[in-house]
């Protein structure tokens, strides 16, 4: 890295702006280059947070915010600190739906993301070395967006998803943003809209699947291993059926973790234990459906499958807790298309007599009777009042969490379900969802989204240089959600709220690092877990 006169102000870790002080300015060789008054961080925060106020609409908001970090990292987050709860939807979900599907009219120069083609294996090493340019990375958030959120496929759109997940691991937990790389895997595109734009930035071909694909996958982690050999690798958004074999291929040999799979069972586990602190019940007491068996839907059942078994229930037992229904209904065993993950969930067909008209939401709700209604199904306004008013009937405190994203996908909204089951039902949903008032109780809605929990989990991975992630260290950090909300406050949300989240993602990032050390799974010798974490928080100051 050159770090004098224009390449220092051009490189966006070191750029300081207008603050950079007169004897810095002469040192650097930058006198002459900026304006002669120096601004403390705090007057270029509340000039940039202006800007930021006259722009509209939202997408606008987020471009701004976008050419600022591209300008001034350091600067970003300090502002981003002072406004996480407003920033958070415009960085992350949903606002950066709205800018992957219009990655390549709004193109801006890419936050710093490396970008890997299919066509290229030879390139990958030589790549991710160019965009790290020498910095220390410790953790690395891919996609190759044949999933993003509920939305389908997006090529190399979707690496906005793994910018936005870094920048809530900063925002959130402190990771210091010169060590986090950002990466597409471009492996084509399914999806007709790109391949049919002029603008399109991304490679104009299908999607490579198979053997191929399998092999550069290799190739990346290969690389990415032997360039930053301590960092953590975060996969996001693959295709359903990528994601589990990715994660099962890699997961005992690396420190590794899909957030869709696990980190959604987390935050849902987490969920459903806030809600059950309000209506008192237990976890072994509930039905669970979930609604859209697939990455997330069956990485939520796992989680709750896990948890029961720690509860002392056989394999048997645990399992005759869930229901999928996917596409094709009620999942029997005797169901075509069914993927590895939900054959240990399906049913058989001798348990329920009229197992034929089981093919719809509604006919599985009236009959085997949920207390727990999962939605991870991409598919909008499915969980009808009909749907939830039978939920409501047989169970006093139903759960029910639409976390499909984004906002336009969701199964219901919170405040339908507030209204149909009149105040009753448990909530959470994947987007930020508003109060609810409803004769006179003000209902605060929880938000089911990974972003609650991955960045604690991760920080704590990367602050205690843990060699693999375990079971027991996801299940330590589920627990250490637990316990932040007053349950017994009148319409206390089932998890707590994004203002504190970086509060509880540091209590996430501490237990995740202890558990570590517990287990001896740490790459260096540390002597106190939660100093670990301390001492590895960037704060976003000059
Ligand atoms: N809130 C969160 O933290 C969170 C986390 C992960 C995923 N999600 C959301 O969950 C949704 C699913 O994500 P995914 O990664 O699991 O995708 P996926 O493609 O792996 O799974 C979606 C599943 O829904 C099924 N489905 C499609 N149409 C259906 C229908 N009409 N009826 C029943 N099932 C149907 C599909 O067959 C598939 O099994 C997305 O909208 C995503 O944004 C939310
Ligand atoms: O990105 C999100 O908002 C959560 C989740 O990872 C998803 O894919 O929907
Ligand atoms: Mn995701």
């Amino acid at each position: 890295m050159t770090t004098t006169g224009y390449s220092i102000l051009r490189n966006p870790f070191l750029n300081k702006g207008t603050a950079f002080s007169a004897a810095e300015r002469e040192q650097l060789g930058l006198t002459g280059t900026l304006p002669s008054q120096v601004q403390m961080i705090e007057e270029q925060a509340e000039q940039a947070y202006k800007q930021f106020q006259a722009k509209s609409p939202l997408l606008e908001k987020r471009t701004f915010l976008m050419n600022l970090f591209n300008e001034n990292v350091t600067l970003f987050y300090h502002l981003m600190d002072q406004h996480v709860s407003e920033f958070m939807p415009i960085v992350y979900d949903p606002i950066v739906a709205e800018s992957i599907e219009q990655y390549n009219e709004i193109y801006t120069n890419p936050q710093n993301a490396a970008f890997l083609s299919i066509d290229h294996p030879e390139n990958i090493e030589s790549s991710l070395k160019s965009v790290a340019d020498g910095r220390d990375i410790k953790l690395v958030v891919v996609t190759d967006a044949e999933g993003i959120l509920g939305m389908g496929d997006w090529g190399v759109n979707g690496v906005d998803i793994a910018v936005g997940k870094l920048m809530v691991y900063t925002a959130a937990a402190g990771i210091d943003p010169a060590t986090v790389l950002p990466v597409s895997i471009d492996a084509g595109t399914n999806n007709k809209i790109l391949l049919e734009n002029p603008l399109y930035l991304g490679n104009k071909h299908e999607r490579i699947a198979g053997e191929k694909y399998l092999e550069f996958i290799d190739k990346f982690v290969t690389a990415e291993q032997k360039l930053f050999p301590a960092s953590l690798l975060h996969w996001e958004d693959f295709g359903r059926s990528n994601a589990q074999v990715i994660l099962d291929k890699y997961k005992d040999s690396i420190a590794t973790f899909n957030d869709d799979i696990q980190g959604t069972g987390m935050i849902v586990l987490a969920g459903i234990f806030g809600a059950l602190n309000i209506s008192k019940e237990k976890l072994v007491d509930q039905r669970f459906l979930t609604f859209g068996a697939g990455t997330a839907g069956m990485g939520i059942v796992n989680q709750i499958f896990s948890e029961l078994k720690q509860a002392g229930l056989s394999d048997a037992e645990a399992r005759s807790h869930f229901y999928l229904v996917d596409k094709q209904g009620l999942l029997f065993d005797d169901t075509e298309d069914l993927t590895e993950a939900q054959k240990a969930f399906t049913r058989s067909r001798k348990e329920l007599v009229n197992s034929e008209q089981l093919d719809n939401l509604e006919a599985v709700v009236n009959e085997i009777r949920p207390t727990v209604l999962i939605g991870t199904s991409t598919q909008p306004g499915t969980f009808t009042e009909a749907i939830v008013k039978s939920m409501a009937q047989n169970t006093e405190r139903p759960i029910i969490f639409p976390l499909s994203n984004p906002t336009k996908l969701a199964e219901a909204t919170a405040e339908n379900l507030i209204k149909w089951t009149d105040g009753k039902a448990l909530i959470a949903t994947g987007i930020p969802a508003a109060n609810v008032t409803y004769k006179g109780v003000t209902y605060k809605i929880g938000q089911g989204n990974n972003a609650l929990i991955y960045p604690g989990l991760g920080f704590g991975l990367v602050a205690s240089t843990a060699k693999l992630l375990t079971q027991e260290t996801i299940s330590a950090a589920i627990h250490a959600l637990g316990g932040l909300v007053d349950a017994d406050e009148p319409g206390a949300a089932v998890l707590p709220p994004v203002s504190n989240l970086t509060e509880f993602s540091q209590k996430i990032a501490e237990i995740t690092a202890q558990s570590v050390l517990k287990q001896g799974l740490n790459r260096e010798k540390i002597a106190d877990p939660k100093q670990a974490v301390q001492d590895a928080k960037w704060s976003a100051e000059y």
